[in-house]
């Protein structure tokens, strides 16, 4: 057994539809350090969801296992949480509410009333929400509403976070102040994340490793990136870094000659 903080191994996943049978993944292995913070890329239906879904608990991998902390995964729990590219907050409750209900469900029992008020507060406060308590998510924008789902994610203090295109649906300023803000909680409390992405330079600034995901069907790893850019990033600085250009022109190269290549084999 892998002594890594998560360990995907050999992971393989088909899915079975009136009869036919499709091989979406195919022997999936990766190592995840605590504290590190992968991206997972790859063209479009290649399986990211997938693999991330099998994280989660809320698919079962058709053989192979997820170790998370030297236990095997078998179903979702609170020490996986998972936020969404379209906000997944109950509309008919506040943004504090919203929060509330995991935070409840996590530290019912652990935490006092007023240590889960302080702690609903703490979180919102992270993300600048604490201003918006009592709004709803209707009342507040999109990016409003994703600082949201990444605050009740945090809040549940789970043991790795995973992100699913989390700043996909927004405008390219939201999304470049929300990777700021994720980049500066990040330094704060090291949590192990997994994020899918197809925006390579949200990938290049933000991660410590970028798995790179074959086509499908029969998707693979087929490269693993380490980014080794000193802490914190300033994405304006990096623009004309070298280095930044090398890892971004190694993903880029990966996902449009090299799988494309493939694809039209
Ligand atoms: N529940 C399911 N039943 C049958 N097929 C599925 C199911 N979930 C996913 N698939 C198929 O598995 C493949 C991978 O899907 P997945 O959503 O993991 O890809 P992805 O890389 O996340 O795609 P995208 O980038 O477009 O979100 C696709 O061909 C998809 O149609």
């Amino acid at each position: 057994m892998s002594k890594s903080y998560l360990s995907i191994e050999k992971v393989f996943k088909s899915f079975s539809r009136g009869g036919v049978t499709s091989q979406v993944l195919s022997d999936i292995n990766l190592q995840v350090e605590r504290g590190q913070y992968i991206s997972i890329i790859g063209h479009s239906g290649c399986g990211k969801s997938t693999v991330l879904n099998i994280v989660a608990g809320l698919l079962d991998a058709s053989s192979g296992v997820v170790i998370l902390d030297g236990k095997e995964v078998s179903g979702p729990g609170p020490d996986r949480s998972l936020v969404f590219q379209n906000h997944s907050l109950l509309p008919w409750l506040t943004v504090y509410e919203n929060v509330q209900i995991a935070v409840d469900k996590v530290f019912g029992r652990s935490k006092s009333r007023s240590e889960r008020d302080a702690w609903i507060r703490h979180n919102l406060n992270m993300v600048h929400m604490g201003h918006a308590l009592d709004k709803r998510p209707g009342e507040i924008s999109g990016g409003m509403k994703q600082r949201v789902g990444i605050a009740r994610a945090l809040a549940m203090q789970p043991k790795v976070l995973l992100l699913d295109e989390p700043f996909g649906a927004l405008d390219a300023l939201t999304r470049a102040h929300l990777q700021d803000e994720v980049m500066r909680i990040q330094a704060e409390l090291h949590n192990t994340v997994i994020m899918i992405t197809h925006d390579v330079d949200e990938a290049v600034l933000l991660s410590d490793r970028i798995v790179m995901m074959t086509n499908g069907p029969s998707a693979a790893i087929g490269e693993i990136l380490d980014i080794d850019l000193p802490r914190p990033r300033d994405r304006i600085a990096l623009a004309e870094d070298p280095k930044y250009n090398q890892y971004r022109q190694a993903v880029l190269r990966f996902l449009y000659e090299k799988q494309r290549k493939k694809a039209t084999a």
